[in-house]
């Protein structure tokens, strides 16, 4: 039957062909395996039967009412190519994974034996874990209310895999990260051809199609190891899970047989197979890709919003036709080459093998009409994740937000070069900036520390997971003799989502001179982004790599004296073709980083056509800061800073011409680029400024510790409690805005995550601002002082209410949506 089964009911008497020297096993159990009963009164060997390629028995010792029951697994006989080493990787895993070491739970390993002479091949023990096993993924006979919660715990653990830090537990070379995909095309194309041909199955003309179409169609993110490269089970399914006896919970994940580390994307996918094909086992009832599975199971889109949620993986909405399809061709290779062996193992294989040879037709006939339809995936994901039933909901403690383990360790590791080298540098960096002769060169401890951050693998850390893939080619390319795939790598960060990145991003805002030695300081993050999102190959060449590589500097210039600009439909900057040429005519002001002895390029925001709609009249040039006709007027000052050498100009742009191919995107199209650019950059800033407020409350708190006025240390009074625990709580709320704002933007994109980020832009100066302010009163005179980073952190912080869109227009946007809601009500 299809009932959840009990682990300890599904197993037979040893099959004849996989017998074993039960003596021999016996001694060396006694020998190897911690506790084993010692000798016991009963020895028993079993055979689970449900489809295990590894022959898996179950080894039943007993001693005076005592049970004791241990998993053995061994190797096929005979002689198995593909999996030769399978039986030690499996071992390999589930020790590296096991004992409390990571959330994925596992049977315990008790020992590895690799001598073939004892049982004829190399095997592995494991704990037997009694739990529910469900075979059949619709669940038939589980009560229509159990059966969510069962599913949801399916992706928690998936995620729990896919969270993994493969480094921290020593399996950072137990595959190959990049390429995944690529590398199982080929690896199966060429299976199936080995099965196709004189005497064999008939090459599919469909298989044809779809290795040619899966070819052409490899996501960018697999050809570079970010964070959504680690451990691939290889064979997640339902019924590999071991489910507790009564609650709806995972106590094991096995068949850890195909897993590698690689795109788990491609892990997910083949974990949803069940809702593209209902029953693989009945080709006829076949392709139930719009049917519900059962009631309570949740959609497919409803069960990976659940896994996208807990892994912060983006929503897959453009790559998911991909991984599917990939898991079906993968599938129909198995079945052409189960086909295969059937045929030349015996001839009573001869029915089994015609149905495993209709699979195969059947599976790349799936997967051709899935490429061939529209996406899979609605482009967003279902606005809530599903509900978990009954207890579960109640200690759904983690909103998704605490960061993986492997962002914790990039934390870690920023946090100590903070400690080590940036605190220490920030007095002779800020003389420099005080000083009157030098202020506008480069301080070389800013580039000894920017490259010191490189080596250590922290630059570029902003450079979202969908665009790091392009970076590293681009840094890659014609480069062959002086730069390695591994050092362009090392470039372009580590392909993180927005909410990872928000971890990070957070303690560079602790330092004014921080983020500019990570190659992660505004403007030049922004307009990186533009360059990978809009430039042409031509311009990433010239102004993308070297940026990447943080060589030159740029500004964005679209702030002007004499219009509203945080209304940019005021902007005037005229642009104007004349030939193969564009005549740049304006006035701007508040041109940040071009002082910067360094920058070579502004891109510039004007209008190319005043009577077009309101919004396609602006368009953006790319323009080298050397062109004539380009005056910079003077450095402005806030509150007195000028952030030099940084610098923020106020500048002429009289006839400037550049070729019209330094256009962006094409003519009219500035809105849509500002959009794109302003999403993540608005959002860096407030994760910045958390970390300012941070900044301030260590710096406060240590003061107060050691100052003493009227007879007692400043913490000591009652006022200093107060305003300590109320600069604590805002920033908490604050980082939640903020967390959540990148997290909407990861799943939902710009338009769904606009009030959130709104939200995110309005409180985090305002909290920062209070909380330095504390600060800054509590170090009295010295707070307003040059001698603390207080106030340069205060006046920075106070240019972001009216900078990058002032406070009231998105109190506006949270004010609309609000009306929107209720009116909807
Ligand atoms: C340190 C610093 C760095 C900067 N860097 C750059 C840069 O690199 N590139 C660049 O192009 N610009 C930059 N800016 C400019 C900044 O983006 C603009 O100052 C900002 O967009 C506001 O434009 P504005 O100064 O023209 O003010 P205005 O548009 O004149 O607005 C003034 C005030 O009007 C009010 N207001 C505006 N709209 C509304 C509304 N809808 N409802 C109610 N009240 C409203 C707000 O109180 C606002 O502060 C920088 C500014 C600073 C201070």
């Amino acid at each position: 039957s299809s009932m959840a089964k009990s682990t300890s009911d599904i197993v037979v008497p040893v099959h004849s062909a996989h017998r074993l020297d039960e003596g021999r096993l016996l001694s060396y159990l006694q020998a190897n395996v911690k506790g084993f009963l010692h000798p016991p009164a009963f020895f028993q060997l079993f055979q689970f039967g449900h489809g295990q390629s590894n022959p898996t028995y179950l080894v039943q010792v007993e001693l005076h009412g005592t049970v004791q029951r241990y998993v053995l697994r061994k190797k096929p006989p005979g002689h198995i190519l593909q999996s030769a080493h399978a039986v030690e990787r499996e071992y390999l895993i589930l020790s590296a994974l096991g004992e409390g070491k990571t959330n994925v739970p596992v049977p315990r390993v008790y020992c590895l034996c690799t001598d073939s002479t004892v049982i004829g091949t190399p095997f592995y023990v494991m704990e037997h874990l009694e739990g529910r096993l469900f075979v059949n993924p619709t669940l038939p006979d589980v009560d229509p209310k159990e059966r969510r919660a069962i599913y949801v715990a399916m992706a928690r653990v998936l995620a729990a895999i896919h969270s993994v830090d493969v480094d921290a537990i020593g399996l950072g070379q137990y595959g190959r990260k990049e390429n995944y995909c690529k590398r199982q095309i080929e690896r199966w194309a060429a299976q199936y051809h080995l099965s196709t041909g004189e005497g064999k199955l008939d090459p599919d003309p469909n298989m044809m199609e779809l290795i040619q179409w899966l070819r052409e169609n490899i996501p960018s993110e697999d050809g570079y190891p970010g964070s959504r490269t680690g451990i691939v089970h290889g064979d997640f399914r339902l019924d590999n899970l071991i489910f507790h006896p009564t609650e709806n919970r995972v106590i094991g994940v096995l068949d850890w047989e195909l897993s590698t580390l690689g795109n788990q994307m491609s892990d997910a996918a083949y974990n949803c197979v069940p809702y593209v094909i209902n029953n693989n086992q009945s080709p006829a009832k076949g392709f139930g890709f719009d049917e519900p599975l059962t009631e309570g199971i949740p959609t497919l889109q409803e069960y990976l919003a659940e896994y996208c949620s807990a892994t912060g993986v983006p929503w897959p909405a453009d790559t998911w036709n991909f991984y599917t399809a990939l898991s079906l061709f993968r599938s129909a290779a198995i079945y052409a080459g189960v086909y295969l062996r059937m045929l030349q193992g015996n001839a009573s294989g001869g029915q089994r093998a015609e149905v495993a040879g209709k699979m195969a037709l059947f599976f790349a006939a799936v997967a051709l009409r899935l490429v061939k339809q529209g996406p899979m995936l609605q482009s967003l994901p279902p606005h809530s994740a599903p509900e978990s039933s009954g207890a579960e909901s109640s200690h759904h403690k983690s909103l998704g937000f605490s960061p993986s383990a492997r962002v914790q360790k990039l934390r870690e590791r920023l946090l100590l070069f903070m400690e080590k080298h940036i605190y220490p540098s920030e007095k002779e960096l800020s003389d420099l900036m005080y000083s009157s002769n030098d202020r506008w060169t480069i301080h070389p401890t800013e580039e000894r520390l920017k490259k010191l951050a490189k080596s250590e693998g922290l630059w570029n850390l902003w450079i979202p997971a969908d665009s790091a893939a392009l970076a590293s080619n681009l840094l890659s390319e014609d480069e062959k003799v002086s730069r390695s795939k591994d050092a362009a790598d090392r470039l372009v960060g580590a392909g993180l989502s927005n909410l990872e990145y928000a971890h990070l991003c957070e303690i560079l805002g602790r330092s004014m001179w921080a983020p500019q030695m990570f190659n992660c300081n505004a403007p030049d993050t922004g307009n990186m982004e533009v360059l990978l999102r809009y430039g042409n190959p031509e311009q990433q060449r010239q102004w993308l790599k070297p940026l990447l590589e943080g060589k030159i500097r740029s500004g964005f210039a679209m702030t002007e004296p004499n219009v509203a600009s945080s209304d940019a439909t005021n902007i005037e900057c005229s642009i104007v073709r004349e030939a193969e040429e564009y005549v740049i005519n304006g006035h701007k002001w508040w041109t940040s980083g071009a002082m910067d002895p360094r920058c070579q390029l502004l891109i510039v925001m004007g209008k190319t056509n005043p009577n077009a709609a309101l919004h396609k009249q602006q368009s953006m040039v790319l323009v080298d800061i050397k062109t004539p006709g380009i005056k910079i007027v003077r450095p402005l000052l806030v509150f007195g800073f000028d952030d030099a050498p940084h610098g923020h100009a106020e500048i002429k742009f009289e006839n400037v011409r550049v070729p019209i191919s330094n256009l962006l995107l094409g003519e009219g199209r500035g809105f849509e680029i500002a959009q794109g650019r302003l999403g993540p950059g608005r959002l860096h800033h407030c994760m910045r400024l958390v970390g300012a407020a941070e900044r301030g409350m260590d710096l406060m708190v240590k003061r107060a510790n050691q100052r003493k006025a009227f007879g007692k240390t400043l913490a000591q009074h009652g006022s200093f409690a107060q305003m300590l625990a109320q600069s604590r709580l805002d920033i908490e709320q604050t980082r939640l805005l903020v967390l959540n704002a990148a997290h909407q933007l990861d799943l939902y994109g710009n338009k769904v995550a606009k009030g959130a980020i709104a939200m995110a832009k309005v409180a985090a100066p305002s909290t920062t601002l209070r909380v330095l302010d504390n600060a800054i009163q509590v170090h009295g005179g010295a707070g307003v002082s040059s001698d603390f980073p207080l106030s340069h952190l205060w006046a920075s912080a106070r240019t972001l209410r009216l900078a990058d869109g002032p406070d009231e227009v998105h109190l506006g946007t949270i004010a609309k949506l609000e009306l929107q809601r209720v009116a909807k009500l």
